[in-house]
């Protein structure tokens, strides 16, 4: 992965009428990776890609992208960026491939229809080219505008809800997508409410809510940072008490002492380890248990927790 091809600093936007979209955001982003911006509704993600693509106007702070400071040559910029807005916009009369060729155009770059026959059929629109774009179902819509973003060859893609009311077929299609630009080498920003998108595909996951940028890191690090393991253990008799052998786990007893629950471990596999010396030791202890069930922790508890946890820093 390479140096930085975008720097954030400070950067805050009010919008008339006093909402306040983004409160102070900083993030540097790597040539090369991917990086999911996850957060709920009206978190800012929408706006901090608008703020980069020139299409919202920063209250404060600075934008740099491939080294050029955003509010003095966007224009720059913007040619090495692509966006797949999350609202579908284009002619609906036009043709396919008009609309495709003329998105090249408009960044600058020359004609080049080899390349924009490459584009339509990575995408598998090369068949409905010249089909006027009101006649095509949603999805193939949204593969349009996929389409119009790539036809410059971005070097930085955002994709703002790539797969929000898509189905499942398409939604593969765009994780195969994203997966052929990166092999490409093009540096991709997704925002996304499906935490299994970002867990599928990000190689680093950041978390906004109300402006603020509230974590950001590697994928694999949040998860062994934040990661639990819950373990349930159905006992065959109830407990009274945890003996005081096992003391020393996170453990709780639930459903008037019939279930025995562990809670903890860190993501780096300790959880699972003592999940296992519990299923060991507890019958030779005299806890004889019916059934054991576990689960990790998934991104989106994390993300759960985060912004709770977030929202509870933020009042108090
Ligand atoms: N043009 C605008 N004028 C006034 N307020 C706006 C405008 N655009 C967005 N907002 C407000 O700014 C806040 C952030 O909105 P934004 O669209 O950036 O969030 P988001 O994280 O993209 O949300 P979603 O996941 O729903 O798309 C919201 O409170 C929203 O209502």
């Amino acid at each position: 992965m390479g140096g930085p091809i975008l720097d954030i600093r400070g950067l805050e936007k009010t919008y008339k009428g006093g909402t306040k979209a983004l409160a102070g955001v900083d993030l540097t982003i790597n040539k090369g990776e991917i990086f999911a911006l996850l957060g709920p509704n009206g978190a800012g993600k929408t706006t901090l890609i608008g703020a980069v693509c020139g299409l919202v106007n920063p209250t404060a702070g600075s934008i740099h992208a491939f080294g050029q400071d955003t509010a003095k040559n966007w224009r720059e910029a913007r040619r090495k960026i692509g966006l797949v807005p999350q609202e579908l916009s284009f002619d609906m009369f036009d043709k396919v491939i008009r609309q495709v060729r003329y998105s090249r155009g408009m960044f600058g770059c020359p004609p080049d229809e080899a390349r924009i026959e490459e584009v339509l059929r990575s995408l598998s629109l090369w068949d409905k080219r010249d089909a006027a774009i009101r006649e095509l179902s949603g999805g193939m819509k949204r593969r349009v505008m996929i389409a119009k973003a790539l036809a410059h060859d971005p070097e930085l893609l955002f994709l703002d809800e790539p797969t929000a009311g898509v189905d499942v077929e398409l939604r593969r299609d765009m994780w195969r997508q994203i997966d052929a630009l990166r092999a490409a080498g093009v540096t991709i920003i997704l925002t996304t409410h499906y935490i299994e998108e970002a867990e599928e595909m990000a190689d680093r996951v950041g978390v906004i809510n109300k402006g603020r940028i509230l974590l950001v890191d590697d994928k694999e690090a949040i998860m062994a940072k934040l990661g639990r393991t819950e373990a349930h253990f159905t006992l065959a008799a109830p407990l009274a008490e945890i003996p005081a052998a096992f003391a020393h786990y996170p453990l709780t007893l639930e459903d008037g002492g019939l279930r025995l629950i562990y809670r903890g471990g860190d993501g780096t596999g300790k959880g699972k380890r003592e999940v296992a010396e519990l299923a060991q030791t507890l019958a030779g202890a005299g806890v004889a248990y019916t059934g054991l069930e576990t689960r990790e922790s998934t991104l989106e508890d994390i993300f759960v927790d985060l912004v709770e946890r977030g929202e509870v820093e933020a009042a108090a």
